[in-house]
Order: C-alpha cells, then structure tokens, then sequence
C-alpha cells in the first residue's frame, strides 16, 4: 500500500542567545541558535518534522535550499522510501543539477539533513517507538539499507557494516535496559562558554557538579592568559579528578595549536576539539601526534561535511575522539555510516550536541551506537548544553550527569507551537520587540 507524502513546509526558527553569550567561542563570538523547522505529511496523516542547525544569519538561506528539495520530497511514497532509504537519500545529494552546489556538503547538506531528520521521526512515530528503539530492532540488512556505502567502500562495505552489527547482537538486551536505567554518561559545556565571566564559569561548574557531571568542556583560544586563567578556576572547582576537555572551533594554526595546548597540558586536559580548520586532515594527524605523548586527544566532527571526510579522519588518525552531528552530516543514515566507521577504527563517538535540539538529537544516535555497534561506554559520552530544551515537547531528561533514554515515539524534535511563533525570523514577536529595541536588524 502506497502513502505519498503530500506536503512539506519549512519555518525560519531563531534564539536570541548571543544577547547572553550563551554558545560563544572563539570562533562564534556572538551564535543565534536557529534552526530551519522542517515538517512532512502524508495523505494517511502520519507527519514528521526535522531540524538542521545554524547559528543565525543565513538560517534563511538553508530554508530556501530545503524547498529547493521539496520536490523530490513531496509526491514520494513513504513506504517505498523507508524500504530503500539509502536510494532515497542519493536521489535528494545527487540531484543533476543542485547538486553542484555541495556536493554533500554546505548548505545544501544542511537542507538534506533537515529533511531525512523529518522522514526518520516520521518512520519512528509510525512504528511508536522513540529513534533509538526503532534503529535499535531492524534487522541488520535493513538498517544497512538505510545507508550510501558510495566513496567509503574502500574501508567500509555493506557486508562489514552487516556483520558488525549482526555480531553485537549478543547482549543487547542487557545493554538496552542499562540505557533505560542508568543512561549515558554525558559532559556538559554550559559553564565555560568564552563569553562568560569567571565568576559565572565557577557558579555554573558547582551547580553542574551539584546536578552530577563529573566531565566539562571550556572554550579557548583567544587569549592563552584567559585561557589559563579560566582553566584554572574549572580545575579547582571540579577537583583534579574530573574529566576537562577544551575546544578552540578552529582558531588556530597547526603549529599554534600544537603550541597552545603545551601550555596547556598542566590542566589535566583529555582533548582538545576543532584545533584548526576542519577540513585538514593532515593538520590534525600532525597536532595529534604532537599531542599524544602529553596525553591529550583531538576531537573533532561538527563541522566535518559528510562520512568521506570522516573516512579520512578515521583513517590517518587524525581524531581521537569522533564528534558525529546529527544535523551536519546528512541526517541519522550519514550519522549511522560514520558510527560504523568509527567502529572499524576504534575510535570512540563523541556527538557535537553545542545547539537547539542537538541534545535532543544526539541522544538517539549515541544510544544506539552503544546497544548495536560499540558495545562499550570507555572514553565515550555525549555532549550536553543547558540551553532551549523548554522549547521542545519532550527535551531530553538528564539524571547523575547521564541522558536517559526517550520512551517517546519519535525523534525528540517536536517544537511547541508557541515557541515556533514567539521565535519566528523576523515576525515572531520576541524579533519583533527586539528589532524595535534597536538590539537586531531585519
Ligand atoms: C557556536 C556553538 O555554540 C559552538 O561553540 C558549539 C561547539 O563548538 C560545541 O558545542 O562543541
Ligand atoms: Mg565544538
């Protein structure tokens, strides 16, 4: 039986949060949370919706690309593309002619990942069971169908990638109510936004501690006296046994990198993140094997364009800590390609969840990865920001610093209505005061 999909339509979401420096580094001084909020219906009346993340001007111009899309979209039977999605998704990459404007990468893989986001919360809602649940029992063969093996078989094929999974399945039971009791652990990054004054940094890390993380993240690479500084009111606040990792968002120069950290390394640190320019490679094995003997890993990922970079970073050990993105890759399949990648290599995942409903996001993909394919919890955890969970249906519950595991069906990314019309760009009324404030310019 057919289910044709018969509309999809896009709203131009934004959060003022650079008013408080919230999501601020090195990089991003001044980020306005924004995602385009996608939503999908059939004419059986199942419908999904779906988000990619930006961080302010130019939300817009991923809205136009995700309707630049829509038509290979709407007027697709739903059943035919959950049954073949792997095909599905290189019809919205490959496009003859859009897709000379990545490919698989940029903007236009932004728009696919709001898209494929949409469809995947729509398969879960169908099947009532939350994302994870839903990836959690398809069969090997399915789940791998899902999947564009084009440019990674040469490390990955679709017969590995089965057997990976197929081998895992032996105590996945015991691995999916440890997720539902216990949780995975996270780490949060919301006391050491760059932005924030080191008093603000010292009250959040106690009230994190209070509330049971034990791992935080802070922003440098700035200011190496800042730097140290700040790095030295975490420390004595967490304690030296707590996990501290850092994240430049690619501020830096390889050598400066590699010398930045050096200072550095007295602070305990496990990774330092986005060294430098996310699409070097080679920069990254270098900083990596300055790195090692100091004991310190790089991680990287939010902004690496698709699986065949990921490829390249796996492969010349170029990240120590692989920082998948629900909504830069191009949606839970590209997500699931590079976990298996990951996998093969040995290297943790470690979601970027620094955005609006990437917390909400990540912990799907991160649950299943630990009941289907890496099996462990070593070096691993998902990233946590304190930041817009109000606005979603059903935010991610976090207890003793751990993400446990959604029992909604779906994806976790429905938005309240009243949030998608007080937030709208430019209309909603809170950009609507601002705007007369003087504080925005449409
Ligand atoms: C602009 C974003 O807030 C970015 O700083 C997030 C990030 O790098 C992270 O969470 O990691
Ligand atoms: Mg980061």
């Amino acid at each position: 039986m057919t289910d044709i999909i018969i509309s999809l339509t896009v709203e131009d979401i934004r959060f003022p949060t650079s008013l408080e420096k919230d999501g601020s580094d090195a990089m991003n001084k001044a980020p306005d949370y924004s995602c385009p909020y996608v939503s999908i219906s059939t004419q059986s009346g199942i419908s999904g919706n779906g988000i990619t993340f930006t961080v302010g001007r130019g939300n817009n111009i991923v809205c136009e690309a995700i309707k630049l899309l829509s038509h290979l979209v709407v007027g697709q039977d739903f059943n035919s593309i959950v049954k073949d999605f792997g095909t599905f998704w290189r019809t919205l990459t490959s496009e003859d002619q859009i897709r000379w404007l990545g490919p698989e990468k940029g903007v236009m893989h932004l728009a696919v990942a709001a898209i494929t986001n949409a469809i995947w919360d729509m398969w879960a809602k169908r099947e009532s069971k939350p994302l994870w649940k839903l990836l959690v029992d398809l069969e090997p063969e399915q789940l791998v169908s899902t999947i564009d093996f084009r440019y990674i078989t040469d490390s990955l094929t679709k017969e590995e990638a089965i057997s990976i999974l197929t081998e895992m399945k032996s105590g996945k039971a015991g691995r999916e109510e440890e997720m539902k009791l216990a949780g995975y652990p996270a780490y949060t990054t919301s006391c050491a936004w760059l932005g924030y004054s080191d008093d603000k940094i010292e009250r959040l890390c106690k009230e994190a501690q209070a509330q049971g993380f034990t791992r935080f993240k802070m922003k440098v690479g700035s200011d190496l006296e800042d730097d140290k500084r700040r790095a030295k009111i975490l420390r004595q606040t967490m304690g030296p046994d707590n996990l501290l990792m850092v994240d430049a968002n690619q501020k830096w120069e390889v050598q400066e990198a590699i010398d930045w950290m050096r200072e550095l390394v007295h602070f305990n640190i496990t990774w330092i993140e986005e060294p430098t320019s996310p699409d070097d490679v080679l920069g990254h094995a270098e900083i990596a094997k300055a790195l090692k003997p100091l004991g310190i890993g790089v991680a990287t990922g939010e902004q690496c364009q698709n699986r065949v970079m990921f490829k390249q970073f796996l492969k010349a050990g170029a990240m120590q800590f692989c920082q998948i993105d629900s909504c830069r890759l191009g949606g839970v399949s590209e997500n699931i390609a590079v976990i298996l990648l990951a996998k093969k290599y040995g290297v943790p995942v470690c979601p970027h969840a620094g955005g609006v409903g990437l917390c909400e996001y990540v912990q799907h993909l991160s649950i299943f990865d630990y009941i289907c394919v890496s099996g462990s919890l070593e070096k691993r955890m998902i990233e946590y920001t304190d930041h817009l969970h109000e606005h979603f249906e059903t935010p991610c519950k976090i207890r003793d610093g751990c993400y446990i595991a959604p029992e909604v069906p779906g994806y976790s990314i429905d938005m309240k209505q009243d949030s998608r019309a007080a937030f709208c760009w430019p209309d909603g009324h809170v950009w609507r005061d601002l705007i007369q404030k003087g504080l925005y310019k449409e």
